[in-house]
């Protein structure tokens, strides 16, 4: 990696200041984006401005300073898939988004793979399957629920808690990302999972007995809107072309140590929680098994 690295904080639709860090830089990735899908069904407007409009602030800045550029999207762009058909996503899958969230990245993509054909911008994209580990905001599924066991409050699973996600260690998803702007075809599209298929009930039922609490003290709550049931990734493209491979063992030691990292970093977590719970009590009750 080279030597100056910034991760920038700031609007990425402020056309002056977008440019003045496209013009300084020799690779832009773009991993900025309106993340999540419950919020994105009580005001979607964010959404669209952060990650249709600023992506669009993005291209234009690097058309205009040839700057390589490497767009971080998401497999829900791609809708979703039955529980009993074994089919995954691949690169030729069609786009058919279900959520504002989902809508908006699609819209990013489509942008991106627009500015490379229309005005021959260097650029690769990424989809990605469900992240997990150190940092990630309490509202998602894997800290929300582990917070709340250190809280002394029950998980929270939507609906029937047997939708599937596939679910990879955030390490191995940005070592991902280096490899296709090492190795990667400029234009080309690559889909990034860890074969990590596990239903939402499972991963409550491991994460309560990983913190020595009962498997089945959690409650079922409001499904979400239009939720999503299936996500599975084919990840044949990025292995066998590029060579990458996940480098973390197993989901279930990749969560052990996300409790972990949980547990010793209340400091971290400690500010977001209460509005999170909050935002969700306002939409969510609990509902009978
Ligand atoms: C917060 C929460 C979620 N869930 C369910 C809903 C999903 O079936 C699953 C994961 O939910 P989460 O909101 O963490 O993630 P997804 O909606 O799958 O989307 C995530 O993975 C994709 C790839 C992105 O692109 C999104 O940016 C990212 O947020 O757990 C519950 O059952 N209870 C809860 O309290």
């Amino acid at each position: 990696m080279g030597s100056r690295v910034h991760v920038v904080e700031g609007d990425i639709t402020d056309a002056a200041l977008v440019d003045r860090l496209v013009a300084d830089a020799d690779l832009v990735v773009h991993f900025a984006a309106e993340s999540h899908n419950d919020n994105s069904l009580t005001d979607p407007w964010p959404f669209v401005h952060t990650n249709v409009i600023g992506t669009y602030t993005l291209l234009e800045a690097v058309r205009r300073h040839g700057t390589r550029f490497h767009h971080v999207s998401t497999d829900e762009v791609y809708g979703d898939l039955d529980l009993d058909d074994p089919v995954r996503f691949t690169e030729a899958t069609a786009y058919n988004p279900s959520s504002p969230y989902s809508s908006t990245k699609g819209a990013s993509d489509l942008l991106v793979r627009a500015w490379v054909r229309s005005f021959g911008i260097a650029a690769t994209i990424s989809n990605c399957s469900n992240n997990y580990g150190p940092r990630q905001h309490v509202e998602k599924f894997i800290p929300r629920q582990i917070t709340n066991v250190l809280d002394g409050i029950r998980p929270k699973l939507y609906g029937d808690g047997l939708n599937v996600r596939d679910w990879i260690h955030v390490d191995d998803h940005n070592r991902a990302v280096w490899t296709i702007i090492e190795r990667g075809h400029v234009g080309e599209t690559y889909l990034i999972g860890a074969d990590g298929e596990v239903d939402n009930k499972t991963v409550v039922r491991d994460l309560l007995e990983l913190m020595g609490r009962d498997a089945d003290d959690y409650d079922h709550v409001t499904d979400r809107a239009g939720h999503d049931r299936r996500y599975a990734i084919d990840p044949t493209r990025l292995r066998t072309e590029l060579g990458w491979a996940p480098e973390y063992p197993s989901f279930r030691e990749g969560l052990a140590a996300t409790i972990e990292w949980y547990r010793d970093n209340e400091d971290w977590w400690r500010p977001q929680k209460d509005a999170t719970e909050a935002k969700y009590a306002a939409v969510q009750s609990i509902v009978p098994r």
